[in-house]
């Protein structure tokens, strides 16, 4: 994926003297497959639209707007489209299916937005407690594309054998690509689930891997398909969650637990200041999973402790539904 926009991305230290994160991965945008993973589907297999020129948004008749509905069960609030005519994204609870090397409408179309890479300006600092993170060098605003999760695309059984040697480590960049959409997606073209991925980003990957967790995350992973030959395998895109200011550090939740809507992620921080719960952490249990036993960092006001999901919570906020994975991040 190239990113022929994307201004470069600085990175500064002022905490101590590392010049640099260890740089120890191959920097790409792509997802580089695995032994037993199937390969990139070719453009024969794609399906696309027959629209000529950009999209039409607001009408059914574009096979691409079309897919982009069929998966949303509520009532219709937005047209086909995901993104606004701006190119942001307007709705993250569905996955985003855009046009692609099939469809007939052109390169300025709607519906054409993470295939044209990240626009925005970010650096990668040095934190105080997180390692590297992601900073804002600009002010953006909420729905931008940010940037896709790239790495060594893994069956979900060698990912196990890796994630045992990476927490002896205490570093993970394993995102397992368990959205819930995916089975339903697939039973509407009478296949099954036969297989589970992960994105491995320890030795192959891009800025996104240095995107540290937060409990109040301003970001989001949306998955994306390009045609629907693998819906499986979509890329995981990064999303600005809220309008986000110059200097400010970008996060997602490793546990997949974010809560979309705007109103309801302000309602709940007014309810945790409000009982004062900042400081009041819950204690790191082992992992399901074998995970870091690592406390969470992130200093926001609704930190629950830790990074990853450690099985049952007694927090009195738990009972909401994970979204991605709970396996890795
Ligand atoms: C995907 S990497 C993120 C980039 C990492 N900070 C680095 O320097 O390479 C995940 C690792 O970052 C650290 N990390 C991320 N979010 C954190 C948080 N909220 N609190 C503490 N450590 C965090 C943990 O060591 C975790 O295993």
């Amino acid at each position: 994926m190239d990113e022929p926009e994307a201004p470069p991305i600085d990175i500064k230290n002022e905490v101590d003297n590392d010049p640099c994160p260890p740089w120890e991965f191959l920097y790409t945008n792509l997802l580089v497959r695995g032994d037993g993973v199937p390969k990139a589907p070719e453009k024969s297999t794609l399906k696309g639209c027959s629209c000529i020129g950009g999209c039409p948004s607001d009408s059914d008749m574009c096979e691409c707007a079309a897919k982009n509905m069929q998966l949303r069960s509520e009532v219709r609030t937005t047209t086909g489209f995901l993104y606004d005519s701006e190119g942001r994204l307007r709705e993250f609870d569905h996955p985003i299916f855009e046009c692609n090397d099939a469809c007939a409408c052109a390169e300025y179309c709607n519906n054409r937005v993470t295939q044209k890479g990240r626009r925005c300006a970010l650096e990668i600092r040095k934190t105080e407690k997180r390692g590297w993170g992601v900073f804002a060098a600009e002010d953006i605003p909420s729905g931008t594309y940010l940037g896709v999760y790239s790495g060594e695309l893994l069956t979900d059984e060698e990912a196990e054998v890796r994630g045992k040697t990476y927490n002896d480590y205490n570093r993970n960049y394993l995102f397992d690509v368990d959205f819930r959409y995916i089975k339903d997606y697939l039973a509407t073209q009478r296949r099954k689930l036969k297989q589970r991925y992960t994105v491995d980003a320890m030795h192959v990957g891009c800025f996104t891997r240095f995107f540290n967790h937060s409990c109040d995350p301003n970001s989001m992973i949306v998955p994306c398909v390009f045609g629907d030959a693998y819906p499986e395998i979509p890329y995981l895109a990064f999303f600005t969650l809220d309008p986000i200011t110059k200097g400010d550090e970008i996060t997602f939740s490793y546990k997949g637990d974010t809560i979309t809507n705007a109103q309801e992620r302000q309602a709940k921080r007014a309810r945790y200041k409000a009982k004062k719960l900042l400081g009041k952490k819950k204690t790191a249990k082992p992992g399901a999973f074998g995970k870091i036993d690592v406390p969470c960092e992130c200093g926001s006001v609704l930190c629950e402790g830790s990074m990853w999901n450690l099985g049952s919570s007694d927090d009195e906020e738990s009972g909401e539904e994970g979204e991605d994975s709970d396996r890795s991040m």
